[in-house]
């Protein structure tokens, strides 16, 4: 009888929505509070266990603790190194890491340096032979203001040039109450224009329904969670139709949403009604550390909660290779790791 937690690690992966910063594991944690004392910041601060729930606002207040346990290149390098192996040893084939560069006169950190290092944790682990195609996307902190992403989207443009393929795309993110998307517009358009994919946070909260309307028009590549797009209305076209028209897929994180109180119980989440529509769907994590859980939870989650059967939840994760920034070549590499994978994973007897 097939374990339901075995099957889950060992169904192959594709991990497109994960913060760098909001990923980092407790084990992890652990090294780096070892590294700054003086800061005297418990696990209790930086992490949301089962059961327990947050507001929003909470959450990127966990955020700003990582961050100063994360300031330096070293601190940097390790987290990313880390993360990737974590994702790989959950069975994570394919994963788009996305992180906002920070600079810190103190420690004389700089935005390319930022991104050079989590390019340099990329490399390592492919040299180390880590089992995982690894790419990343430049974020954007709405907090930060416009020019601050006009600045990164420059930044992108040149890694993507440079990078030999890492860097595909772009993420906007943030807390979603804070600024409105249309001071983004010309940075995003900007990054679309040049080659850049674009997914962003969409709609993750009520009252966003004029920005959506107007990113929708860009229009994104990915759409991160996309929570309230289904009640907001739109001026003339509603949101959905509009995401439907695109076929823009979603990005959906059954646990942030609950743990940060967006969506009320795993039951209501809005991944039935798009899974429903037949819209392209994508099981992600958002943050594994802060939230406690691994992209094979989300999936054992989500097939228990909506009563998915093992062969429906293969598809959805097959399906995720379509919705990815990677270049075909790859795409068709990850389509026959999977083919590879089936016999063995999927026809193992069930319970
Ligand atoms: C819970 N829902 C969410 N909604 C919006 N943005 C989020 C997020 N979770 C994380 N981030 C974004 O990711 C940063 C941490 O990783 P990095 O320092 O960039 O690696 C947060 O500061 C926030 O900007
Ligand atoms: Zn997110």
């Amino acid at each position: 009888m097939g374990d339901e937690n075995d099957f889950y690690r060992q169904l192959p992966k594709v991990e497109l929505h994960a913060h760098l910063n909001g990923s980092v594991s407790s084990e992890t944690i652990d090294k780096l509070i070892a590294r700054k004392p003086h800061l005297n910041i418990q696990h209790s601060m930086t992490a949301i266990r089962s059961g327990q729930r947050r507001t929003l606002e909470e959450c990127f207040q966990v955020f700003k603790v990582i961050h100063q346990l994360v300031d330096t290149e070293e601190d940097i390098l390790m987290v990313a190194k880390d993360v990737i192996k974590e994702f790989a040893d959950d069975g994570v084939k394919y994963l788009e890491l996305r992180s906002t560069p920070r600079e810190d006169p103190k420690t004389g950190m700089t935005k390319r340096r930022y991104v050079e290092t989590v390019l340099g944790a990329i490399r390592q682990c492919k040299e180390e032979g880590v089992d995982i195609d690894v790419r990343f996307l430049v974020a954007i902190d709405r907090r930060n203001g416009a020019e601050v992403a006009m600045e990164t989207v420059r930044l992108a443009e040149d890694f993507m040039l440079s990078s030999d393929g890492v860097v595909v795309g772009l993420d906007l993110s943030g807390d979603p109450t804070v600024g409105h998307g249309r001071d983004f517009l010309p940075a995003l358009q900007r990054a679309k224009n040049g080659g850049l994919k674009l997914a962003l946070h969409l709609s993750e909260v009520s009252s966003q329904a004029d920005e959506s309307e107007l990113l929708l028009d860009l229009p994104p590549d990915r759409i991160g969670h996309g929570t309230f797009l289904r009640t907001e209305a739109g001026d003339t076209e509603s949101l959905v139709e509009k995401v439907r028209r695109n076929n823009v897929p979603l990005e959906l994180c059954l646990t942030s949403n609950v743990k940060g109180q967006t969506v009320p119980s795993y039951d209501k989440h809005h991944f039935l009604y798009w899974y429903k529509l037949g819209h392209p769907c994508v099981i992600c994590t958002d943050d594994k550390g802060v939230f406690c859980t691994s992209l094979s939870q989300e999936y054992q989650l989500a097939a228990s909660t909506f009563d998915l059967s093992r062969e429906v939840m293969w598809d959805l994760s097959q399906k995720a290779i379509g919705c990815t920034f990677a270049p075909l070549s790859v795409k068709e590499q990850l389509e026959q790791t999977w083919a590879e994978l089936k016999p063995r994973v999927l026809q193992t007897p069930g319970p």
